[in-house]
């Protein structure tokens, strides 16, 4: 019988369906047989319930540092019902800061934020997405960056000097003098100043009392971070932290809403020069900015900026001064260096940080010694593979900056403060090609990739000024009256404050401010 030509394209559409539909299956069956299975990183034994807590001590970084030598570069820990991966290589954290950025540009957020009144409006625990890109832009084109910081150089001089000039009535008065208390009053004046310049002047009452508002916040936070070991149990509020925490909040509110307002009735006045608030309000404003900011959001963009900026920027000084009276030759070289630079006429400025390398390598072994920033925080919003292992979308990260800044594999006696490790040809290493910004993995006190600290610029200035200032002025006596020691805890700031005597070298308030 002959075929006509409609069965043979019949035929032929049908052998071409089954031959597809074949090769699928085959396709589908082979790739099945191939698909391993997830590949999980090492843990250490856990408990039910407590799973590794029993592991860790209140230094969380070096126990976790600890484990790291046992278990490997990226190991799996769990903390009550969370579960974290640490990563505490220089090799690993580039793969997730640097190869894998977008995929772990979000971070992941503690009980504590269950507390937080202002909803959704957070900058620092922002997901990855257009209300952080924006704000991150904003940060970096007209706030915290390059020449944008040069605007607020009359601040820093200023609060600089008023630290001086309170040291030299101490050393007049021979009275001993907080320096801790002192710096944290630098470090939060001048970063309320840059902020709403118009309604905190450093001296008045709001500086001091948003300074208390966002220590007792701190405070509060830090212990809900503890919450996670109560597992399921961590958002009821045992011990009345959150309680505490929304009461501090609530405080802020009322403060910030009253200087926004107070911004606002002044709009109509003609102002030369911006600060922070000026810039966001005038965004806040603007019906054709690319994205609209809430009020909550300038809110808790404020609250945020005192948080990651104030203590951090003081610990660090602290830490500085204490390693030069522990240290007294090297007080003595950096003294040397600042004399012979700058003289005794005038003070140290901001633009003699490149002439004084001894300075800066004293406050980048600083930053990498008692790190204000030793866990870096990440999520997981896309599958991927890190050493070898699947990271699934949700994990969470923990990046130990602490364990890689003291590796002794990188670091030569990595427990010990000697800043010439990061001076050219003083034969300690090549320290002196790490920069302070994240792009070298082995060193991170800022951090790294789209979340690192917007405000290295600032901390940097701040840090070499107020130093190189406090030692070309003062002999800092504390002898062994200067206590070490560390508090455990998240971030490794000084146990007691460090209370100094000062004893005038040059008188502050006859020098030339260049
Ligand atoms: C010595 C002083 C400081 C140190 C050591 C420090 C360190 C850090 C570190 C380690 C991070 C996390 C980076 C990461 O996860 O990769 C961070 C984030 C941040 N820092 Fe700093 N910081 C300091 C001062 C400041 C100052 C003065 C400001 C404000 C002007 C500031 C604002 C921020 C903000 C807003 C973030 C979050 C960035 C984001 O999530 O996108 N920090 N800082």
């Amino acid at each position: 019988m002959a075929v006509d030509s409609a069965d043979y394209i019949f035929l032929l559409f049908f052998f071409f369906f089954f031959f597809f539909l074949f090769s699928t299956l085959i396709f589908f069956i082979f790739r099945s047989s191939k698909k391993k299975p997830a590949r999980s990183p090492p843990s250490p034994p856990a408990l039910p319930i407590l799973g590794h807590f029993h592991l860790l001590s209140s230094a969380l970084p070096k126990s976790l540092e600890a484990l790291a030598r046992r278990y490997g570069p990226l190991m799996q820990i769990s903390i009550g019902s969370s579960r974290f991966l640490v990563a505490s290589d220089a090799a690993t954290a580039q793969q997730i800061l640097r190869t894998h950025d977008v995929k772990f540009a979000s971070k992941f957020v503690f009980a504590s934020s269950h507390h937080n009144i202002f909803k959704e409006a957070e900058f620092v625990n922002a997901p990855y997405g257009a209300y952080w890109k924006f704000m991150k832009r904003l940060c970096m084109t007209k706030l915290f960056a390059g020449p944008q910081l040069n605007r607020f150089s009359h601040i820093r001089e200023d609060e600089t000097m008023k630290l001086l000039r309170s040291l030299w009535k101490c050393h007049r008065l021979g009275e001993p003098c907080d320096l801790s208390t002192k710096l944290t009053v630098l470090t939060n004046n001048m970063l309320c100043r840059m902020a709403m310049s118009k309604r905190c002047s450093g001296s008045d009452h709001q500086a001091q009392e948003i300074r208390e508002i966002v220590r007792d916040t701190m405070v509060c936070a830090a212990r809900l971070s503890f919450a996670e070991v109560h597992g399921p149990l961590k958002r009821v509020d045992l011990f009345g932290n959150g309680k505490r925490l929304r009461t501090a909040l609530r405080r802020f509110d009322a403060l910030i809403e009253q200087i926004i307002k107070e911004y606002e009735d002044d709009c109509g006045e003609a102002s030369e020069e911006k600060d922070v608030m000026d810039i966001l309000l005038e965004t806040y404003r603007d019906p054709n900015a690319e994205t609209r900011l809430t009020r909550d959001q300038i809110k808790h963009f404020f609250l945020d900026l005192l948080i990651a900026g104030v203590d951090t920027t003081s610990a660090s000084m602290q830490w500085a001064i204490t390693e030069l009276l522990k240290h007294p030759h090297m007080l003595k070289k950096l003294r040397e260096e600042i004399d012979s630079a700058v003289g005794s006429t005038r003070l140290v400025h901001e633009s003699d940080v490149p002439n004084l390398p001894y300075l800066r390598a004293v406050v980048k072994e600083t930053l990498r010694l008692h790190t204000p920033g030793p866990l870096l925080r990440r999520k997981c919003n896309s599958n991927c593979e890190i050493n070898g292992y699947d990271v699934k979308v949700g994990t969470n990260i923990l990046i130990n900056a602490y364990a890689i800044m003291h590796d002794p594999g990188t670091w030569e006696d990595p427990d010990e403060f000697v800043p010439e490790r990061f001076m050219a040809g003083d034969g300690h290493g090549d320290g002196h090609h790490m920069e302070l910004k994240g792009q070298d993995f082995h060193f991170l006190p800022f951090g790294s990739g789209r979340r690192s600290c917007i405000g290295v610029a600032h901390a940097t200035i701040v840090m070499h000024t107020a130093i190189g200032g406090l030692i070309q002025c003062f002999d800092l006596e504390g002898g062994d009256k200067v206590d070490i020691k560390v508090v455990t805890g998240y971030s490794g700031t000084m146990a007691n404050p460090l209370v100094c005597y000062p004893i005038g070298r040059l008188n502050p308030t006859v020098l030339h401010v260049k």
